[in-house]
């Protein structure tokens, strides 16, 4: 062979080479997703502008609507029978409440650790769950009372708070959700940072899709929403052309947003009806927020141009009627009110008479939540609706629940659902949690939507939710 040849050979293997080479760049680096965004940077070259102002911005304002009517009387479920669920669409394969362990008694206070003293619980008496002939006018110090069959004595002890004479000022409600904003930070380094950078990592293996399990878990998804959601991306990002950082974030966004259920009816209930007015009942362990969100709700639908009355119908804690009578003043709503340890019932019934006989728009009704069995709840709550609708139907029901407690909040808040038919949930304390997740968790397990969120103790921290927002403040 002469030399020309063996030259030619050697220049052809080293082309072949570089080829095979060059060719296996590009497809390694096609798998790979970076973390660089290239939406509206045609150099694909800078780094991503992370927009770390984003909050909560819920883009309109609250939602009202005329309720139809809280379902049927409170019972508790048959054994076996599950509560009533929404339309899950194409998440409906979810397994049903799967996270059982760790089930707290019910009058466990949230607030405080499980592994901590109890506290000691009062035996409400309650009274003979027979329904009473509410009165006439029932602030008549006159009344007849009996407790059980007719109105109870206490039934005198309520008094109406006088009108309130210096209204706080109400911000407008636009302008109020902006403040809102970064009140979901301890939320964003989860989701923003944790799953997202681990999707954009490049090619995950089993270790990192266990990480990206875990890391949902560790935000209070729960085990049937991280399973669904995981699955969901393994699907999308074997079949989608997703590559860029912005494409992964836009998959994981729209992954989020379908497991949130964002056709669900998120309005709440608070429109009057044509001679009555709307009634919401505001149920829930105690510390969880009712009070503050019972105010928080007056203020908004005060500044909605409505007329309100609020019940204080949680008659275990003196506190709890003065700080609703310090609200109602603050707000401009009228407090009904009845001595401590009257039957909240009776409380109940005369806030809604008043409403009624004022032709006001909204009545709403804090409740307590120290019951401390299952059947005692039962039967106040119970009670306190069947009256009130001796008058004119529930709107809607509201349970709220403490964002902090994660798993103890809601094994108590199932017992809740059990026993009175829950329309909506308020998720309070968002603000002070890094488990933003929970909002899946509650939604799939009580199988009713979050309407509301509280993010901060301050007269305006409450926001209507909206699942895109929401997800859009939980990336950052
Ligand atoms: N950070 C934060 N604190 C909140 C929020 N909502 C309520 N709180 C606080 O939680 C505490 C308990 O609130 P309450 O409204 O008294 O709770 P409750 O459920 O009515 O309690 P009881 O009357 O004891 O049944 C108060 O200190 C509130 O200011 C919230 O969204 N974020």
């Amino acid at each position: 062979m002469n030399t020309e040849i063996i030259i030619g050979i050697v220049v052809a293997v080293v082309v072949v080479a570089l080829l095979v080479l060059v060719v296996g760049l590009v497809r390694a680096r096609r798998r790979r997703i970076s973390l660089r965004d290239t939406a509206g940077d045609p150099t694909q070259t800078g780094p991503r502008e992370v927009d770390r102002s984003g909050g909560y911005t819920a883009g309109g304002g609250f939602s009202f609507s005329q309720g139809g009517g809280a379902t049927a009387t409170p019972t508790a479920p048959a054994p076996g029978e599950k509560p009533t669920t929404p339309d899950r669409g194409e998440w409906a394969d979810l397994p049903e409440r799967t996270e059982t362990d760790g089930q707290p008694g019910v009058g466990d206070d949230a607030a405080i650790p499980r592994d901590s003293a109890q506290r000691g619980m009062t035996d409400l008496s309650l009274p003979d769950p027979d329904l009473y002939d509410p009165p006439a006018t029932p602030q008549d110090p006159d009344t007849e009372v009996d407790d059980g069959t007719t109105a109870p004595d206490d039934l005198s002890g309520l008094t109406e708070a006088p009108a309130p004479v210096r209204i706080d000022e109400i911000a407008p409600v636009d302008g109020r959700l902006h403040r809102l904003r970064g009140r979901l930070a301890r939320s964003q380094g989860v989701f923003g940072k944790g799953v997202l950078g681990l999707l954009g990592g490049g090619d995950l293996d089993e270790d990192s899709w266990e990480e990206v399990e875990d890391t949902l878990l560790s935000a209070d998804l729960g085990s049937a929403t991280t399973t669904a959601v995981v699955d969901r991306l393994r699907a999308e990002l074997a079949t989608a052309s997703v590559r860029s950082a912005a494409e992964v974030r836009e998959l994981l966004r729209s992954v989020l947003v379908a497991a949130l259920l964002p056709d669900l009816d998120r309005s709440v209930h608070a429109l009057p009806h044509a001679d009555t007015p709307a009634v919401l009942l505001v149920v829930g362990v105690n510390g969880t927020g009712k009070t503050t969100t019972v105010g928080k709700l007056a203020r908004v639908l005060v500044a909605d141009g409505r007329r309100v009355v609020l019940g204080a119908a949680d008659t275990f804690r003196a506190a709890a009627a003065d700080q609703l009578q310090t609200w109602g003043e603050r707000v401009g709503a009228t407090v009904v009110r009845g001595r401590e340890g009257a039957d909240p019932a009776s409380v109940a019934f005369d806030a809604v008479a008043a409403g009624v006989a004022d032709g006001v728009d909204v009545v709403v009704i804090d409740t307590a939540g120290r019951l401390h069995t299952k059947t005692g709840l039962m039967d106040e709550l119970g009670k306190v609706k069947r009256v009130i609708e001796k008058k004119t139907k529930v709107d809607e029901v509201l349970l709220v629940l403490d964002a902090t407690t994660g798993q103890n909040g809601m094994a108590q808040a199932k017992v809740f659902a059990d026993v009175v038919d829950i329309t909506g949930v308020v998720l309070t304390k968002l603000d002070g949690t890094a488990k933003g997740g929970i909002v899946f968790h509650v939604q799939h397990e009580l199988g009713v939507p979050v309407k509301l969120v509280g993010l901060g103790e301050g007269a305006d921290d409450l926001a209507p939710f909206e699942p895109g927002a929401f997800v859009d403040a939980l990336l950052g």
